[in-house]
């Protein structure tokens, strides 16, 4: 199990008019099994657009994605499909995770019929869901708008988990949320990391986040990454 960025740049704008604006150049890490790689750097550096990227959500201008060894843009639909599974990405603001106008359990329904189990397993999947974020059954009744920023954003991770993923980008996934409860989703974060191997590739702007959680730190700053010590 590997994800390996190497040499990628992204450019913005380029067309009839000109090459466009790079946002970044020959940008490379790896993601390690069941560790964090913090990714920080100053607002409108790329950070959430290299997120994207390795996530497959985005093709980078130039530069390769390797996941298990093969290349992303080589890869056949079904190598692809795995890729899109294994890989998540978790985002700041958990209120645009749900449809606001369904009942929470629609929406974990409709991960769980990806999955393509049975009924029995499928309420299985949802209380081991439910006991891993510390949720009580009673939120699936609930619409988005009835719940606190802190259990949706707990809902979004359990969500994606149905999905047994290996990688995780969060980007900026305590940002939204009060103060008092940001420590409370990074702790889940980790206990949900050393309970299941998954590695992560967070993203903040803030330095303390990524001390607390990262094994290891690049900064994205003047279009280049740089390795920093944690
Ligand atoms: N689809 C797009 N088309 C054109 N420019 C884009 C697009 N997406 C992002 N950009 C530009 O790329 C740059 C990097 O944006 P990005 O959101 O990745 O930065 P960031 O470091 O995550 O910023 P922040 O910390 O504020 O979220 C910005 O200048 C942004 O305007």
């Amino acid at each position: 199990m590997s994800l390996k960025a190497e040499n990628l740049s992204r450019a913005y704008g380029s067309g009839l008019l000109g090459r466009g604006k790079c946002i970044f150049r020959d940008v490379s890490f790896e993601l390690e099994p069941g560790k964090t790689f913090g990714l920080m750097g100053p607002s409108g550096e790329g950070k959430s657009t290299l997120g994207r990227i390795i996530s497959g959500l985005e093709s980078p201008t130039n530069g390769k994605i390797f996941f298990n060894g093969n290349p992303l843009s080589r890869m056949k639909k079904t190598e692809y499909a795995t890729f899109r599974r294994k890989v998540q990405m978790m985002f700041q603001d958990p209120t645009d995770a749900f449809n606001p106008r369904k009942r929470i359990e629609h929406s974990i329904f409709e991960v769980l019929n990806l999955l393509e189990i049975s009924r029995t397993e499928h309420i299985r999947c949802t209380k081991e869901m439910l006991k891993t974020t510390g949720l009580p059954e009673e939120v699936l009744f609930r619409y988005p708008s009835q719940l606190s920023g802190g259990q949706l954003q707990r809902l979004a991770l359990g969500r994606i988990l149905l999905l047994d993923p290996e990688y995780i980008v969060l980007d900026e996934p305590t940002s939204a949320l009060d103060v008092s409860v940001q420590a409370q989703v990074l702790n889940l974060l980790k206990k949900v990391q050393a309970e299941q191997g998954i590695s992560y590739l967070l993203i903040s702007h803030d330095e303390a986040v990524i001390r607390f959680m990262s094994d290891s730190c690049g900064e994205l700053e003047n279009g280049q990454m740089d390795l920093i010590e944690v």
